[in-house]
């Protein structure tokens, strides 16, 4: 009885000292550097093996090595779990390998990646491939995805690759256009689509590329950023306007790809190209991305006249779908649901859309509008987000994987400044010049009074 007391005691002084020393870490970032790590390194050292065989992980060792043990200790011959590489601690938890038993699969680790959460108690167990035979095991020590820092440093980092989430395996999540040409963003309101898109027009601003923005709600989201902007049209007049001016930029770039594609007999190979990544630094067009906000306004018609016009702009986005890859335009099209009821050619314009961002949605019928032809899992996580956690998604794309995501909270301020300062970035096309939006001044900041106060005007 007297040991039970104390046992409880001590388990009881030792979670209040975690929690002291929990509350005075401001981030838990530091709490893991400091008590969380090494606790979860003594924890797996101590309980590797007998972990691996609580979760099914072992296997029987080989017969030779069997006879040996019972030829020279008589000890029990025991199972093996898979073999262990170096532990390597991150700023979110740790790493390592782990060589995979003849007959185990990756699919096994995964499997028993919840067991080995509570058994090493950290937050999460993630399980990546490396090659055959060979699996990464990320144990992440608190929840990443709660107040987002996204991992230092861009190494590795191309043109049009932005780091513009964070994954809850603690890496980041890169909107890579070239690779993924297209994308959906869908999500209720305040969900966290419009944040997205601030982290990526900030991303991108630094960069040397077009930006062309569509925001049918007269603007608001997106005139912040028009310092950086190459054109805006904020109503689906002005949007009917800009699109056949898009589609011309995009078969000029066919034309200059064709032409170059024309070269004499005897041109090395590698200088025949059949995108404008293959034209020579010097004339290859700048590429521009095309960012649609609440795209079901252009679906939207009242009249007879409107929905031919409608039917136009549609057709437009398709094809800039279908073509503009190999051109270097691309789309970010945004949304509240995007399913077949928004009229005449939404579905064929959602299925180019390679990429799919699903924030909290309303109903199941919307996820699946995104993730549908993803996974299934990933329709049931999108329906799991809580309100309390806008920025949340989950981020698929059409081969099948996805992930958990969420964005940096990135003020509106920040994100305006950034492109304010980015401005000479962008690239001169003159066929946008009319579409320019209007820059108004930065007002001037009021020096506040010494103590930083507003005074009184009876002073
Ligand atoms: N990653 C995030 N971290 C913290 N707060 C966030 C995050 N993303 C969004 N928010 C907050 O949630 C609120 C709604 O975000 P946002 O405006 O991006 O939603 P939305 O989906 O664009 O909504 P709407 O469609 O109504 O414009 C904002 O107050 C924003 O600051």
């Amino acid at each position: 009885m007297t040991d039970l007391v104390t046992v409880a005691e001590l388990g009881g002084s030792l979670a209040a000292i975690g929690g002291a020393a929990y509350a005075r870490h401001a981030h838990p970032a530091a709490y893991w550097s400091t008590v969380g790590l090494p606790l979860s390194v003594a924890r797996l050292l101590a309980s590797y093996s007998s972990t691996m065989d609580a979760c099914g992980l072992t296997v029987e060792p080989p017969r030779w090595r069997a006879l040996a043990v019972k030829a020279t200790t008589r000890r029990e011959v025991r199972p093996v779990p898979p073999r262990r590489g170096l532990i390597r601690p991150t700023s979110t938890g740790l790493r390592m390998r782990l060589r995979l038993a003849p007959g185990q699969e990756p699919a096994d680790v995964a499997a028993s990646a919840e067991r080995l959460r509570h058994a090493w108690g950290v937050h999460a167990v993630h399980v990546r491939d490396i090659k055959p035979g060979v699996v990464e095991l990320r144990l992440v020590g608190f929840d990443v995805l709660k107040k987002v820092r996204m991992p230092r440093g861009r190494t590795g980092l191309g043109a049009l690759q932005v780091p513009v989430a964070l994954r809850e395996d603690a890496t980041a999540y890169v909107r890579d256009y070239r690779a993924v040409p297209h994308e959906l963003v869908l999500g209720a309101t305040l969900s966290g689509k419009s944040m997205y898109l601030r982290n990526l027009l900030a991303g991108l601003a630094t960069q040397p590329v077009v930006l062309v923005g569509i925001d049918c709600k007269r603007g608001v989201e997106l005139s912040p950023f028009a310092a950086r902007l190459s054109a805006l049209a904020t109503d689906p007049d002005q949007a009917a306007e800009l699109l056949p001016v898009l589609v011309k930029e995009m078969e000029d770039r066919y034309d200059l790809i064709k032409a170059r594609q024309g070269i004499a007999p005897g041109t090395p190979a590698e200088e025949i190209t059949s995108d404008i990544w293959g034209l020579p630094d010097a004339e290859r067009p700048a590429p521009v991305v095309l960012f649609v906000d609440e795209v079901a306004e252009l679906f939207l018609v009242a009249t007879r006249k409107e929905e031919e016009r409608r039917d136009e702009m549609v057709t437009q986005l398709i094809r800039l779908a279908q073509l503009g890859r190999a051109a270097g335009l691309y789309l970010e099209v945004c949304g509240q649901r995007f399913g077949a009821e928004l009229g005449k050619g939404a579905t064929m314009l959602r299925a180019q859309l390679t990429g799919r961002v699903c924030h909290r949605v309303n109903d199941e019928a919307s996820a699946k509008m995104a993730l549908g032809d993803i996974a299934p899992e990933a329709v049931w996580a999108a329906c799991s987000i809580p309100s309390e956690r806008p920025g949340l998604a989950v981020a698929g794309d059409t081969s099948g994987g996805w992930s958990r995501i969420r964005t940096p909270n990135l003020s509106l301020a920040a994100a305006a400044a950034t492109c304010r300062a980015a401005a000479h970035f962008a690239p001169d096309v003159p066929a946008l010049s009319p579409f320019r939006p209007h820059v108004p001044p930065v007002p001037p900041v009021k020096p506040a009074g010494p103590s930083g106060s507003p005074r009184p005007v009876t002073e």
